[in-house]
């Protein structure tokens, strides 16, 4: 009897699953996903592992398609292909990962060229194939895309130069980190989601004691919004000249700090001697290296040069450079080549032409850049995102408005240190004092 009730009461609960399930996996997908989802992907990937592996070519003959039968050879293909060995796939953040032994012969390449077949076949929305170990691959699948409407990343403990921007595709908060990655490159067509991104960063440094300074050749028109919170705003090619001229002076003040206190880098000082952190923003780069006259070479020269020395020296001194356009590429000169290389951080969102996406992305991985060419223009805010250690993913910002933004730069006003430097007119001739611009 009481075997029977236990069995009428799983019976229950089974069907309550399955009445609630659709509505379940509306209003709690990750619940759905833990109790029903999962559990019934796995089971139709353990049932259709052979036939699908067998389908795609993954699954090789013992035999050899040649075989001699009563002194005649005969061809054929053998029975039983035998598939590469699956581990039990484990449970992931709306997703599931699960490792392929590869037979001998078989390359990550030939599980990857199939992973269209396998999103289809396991019924999921996306699939990523990375290999770690020779001869095995992990296989990671996600349910469904978390970026469609990214839930709130939880806020982290506040840390110096940390900001949480957004939301990793595999669930996790979208950290940017200029302590572990100093400098970062933000491309990007126009409305994929650039300005938003800076937003969601602005909003999140303000706070902090950081000093914060503007370069944006669109007349300022972006990067106002923040101007309560910037130590100095440069709007056009002759003020981001003097403001790089200045940041490169304050760096090699701390250079020399640092080299008189025989400390290696800024965080190495003692608490009191230790400058603010910067973090200079430059909006559409590109058209701080336009030239139209031989003036203007020679300032784009020295922008140029400048930018190259913040980024190379910035790291240890505590100067971060955030450098956004919609259109980053080759062409613009040699330096744009140069300052890329020193961006470890890579953010792409939807672009226009691939050459911007090869150069955010073309140095890494092929795989992200294709990854990149498939941000539909639909999806605003969705970029892919890479950090020093070269690896990608895809991610999308919060939804920071400018109304948003504006009154946090408002909110920290009093936190923005002064930079007496740029607010001086630059037709007056005068010299700057020696203290000027360097932070005590
Ligand atoms: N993370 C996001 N989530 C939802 N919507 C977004 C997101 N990011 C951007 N958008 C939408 O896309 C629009 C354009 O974004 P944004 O202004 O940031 O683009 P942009 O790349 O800076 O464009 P431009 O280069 O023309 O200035 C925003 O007004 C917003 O509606």
């Amino acid at each position: 009897m009481a075997v029977q009730l236990l069995w009428l009461g799983l019976l229950a609960v089974a069907l309550g699953l399955l009445i609630a399930a659709p509505s379940m996996r509306q209003s709690y997908p990750y619940v759905w996903w833990c109790l029903l989802g999962y559990p019934q992907t796995v089971f139709r990937i353990l049932v259709t592992w052979r036939r699908l592996t067998t389908n795609v070519g993954l699954a090789v003959p013992r035999r050899p398609a040649r075989a001699m039968v009563g002194g005649m050879v005969v061809r054929g293909d053998p029975l039983k292909p035998v598939p590469p060995r699956l581990g039990m796939p484990k449970l992931r953040h709306g997703g599931l990962s699960v490792a392929v032994r590869l037979h001998p012969g078989q390359v990550p390449e030939h599980v990857m060229a199939v992973a269209d077949a396998l999103t289809h076949a396991w019924r999921v929305h996306s699939l990523r194939v990375v290999s770690d170990a020779r001869g095995f691959v992990t296989v990671t699948a996600l349910a469904w895309d978390p970026l469609a409407a990214p839930a709130l990343p939880h806020s982290l403990g506040a840390q110096l130069l940390r900001a949480v921007v957004g939301l990793l595709e595999d669930g996790r908060p979208w950290v940017v980190d200029f302590r572990k990655v100093p400098h970062w490159l933000v491309v990007g067509a126009t409305r994929s989601g650039k300005s938003t991104l800076i937003a969601a960063l602005v909003r999140q440094l303000a706070p902090q004691r950081v000093a914060l300074f503007g370069i944006d050749l669109k007349g300022g028109m972006e990067l106002s919004l923040f101007e309560d919170r910037l130590s100095a705003l440069a709007s056009d090619r002759t003020q981001a000249a003097r403001l790089l001229g200045e940041l490169v002076a304050e760096a090699q003040a701390r250079m020399e700090l640092c080299r008189a206190a025989g400390a290696r880098s800024i965080w190495e000082l003692p608490a009191k001697l230790r400058k603010v952190p910067i973090v200079v923003i430059v909006d559409e780069v590109a058209e701080l290296y336009l030239t139209a006259t031989r003036d203007d070479k020679a300032e784009v020269g020295e922008i140029s040069t400048n930018l190259l020395r913040l980024a190379q020296l910035g790291a240890a001194l505590g100067v971060h450079l955030v450098i956004a356009g919609q259109r980053v590429g080759s062409d613009l000169g040699p330096g744009v080549t140069a300052l890329r290389a020193q961006l470890a951080g890579r953010v792409c969102h939807r672009v226009s032409d691939p050459g911007t996406a090869e150069m955010a992305l073309g140095d890494l991985d092929k795989d992200a850049l294709a990854a990149a060419q498939r941000i539909t223009l639909a999806e605003q805010g969705v970029a892919i995102t890479a950090g020093d250690d070269g690896r990608w993913t895809r991610a999308r910002s919060v939804h920071v408005t400018p109304a948003q933004a504006r009154r946090a730069a408002r909110k920290y006003a009093h936190l923005a240190p002064s930079w007496p430097g740029l607010a001086e007119p630059a037709d007056t001739g005068t010299e700057p004092d020696s203290e000027e611009g360097v932070y005590l």
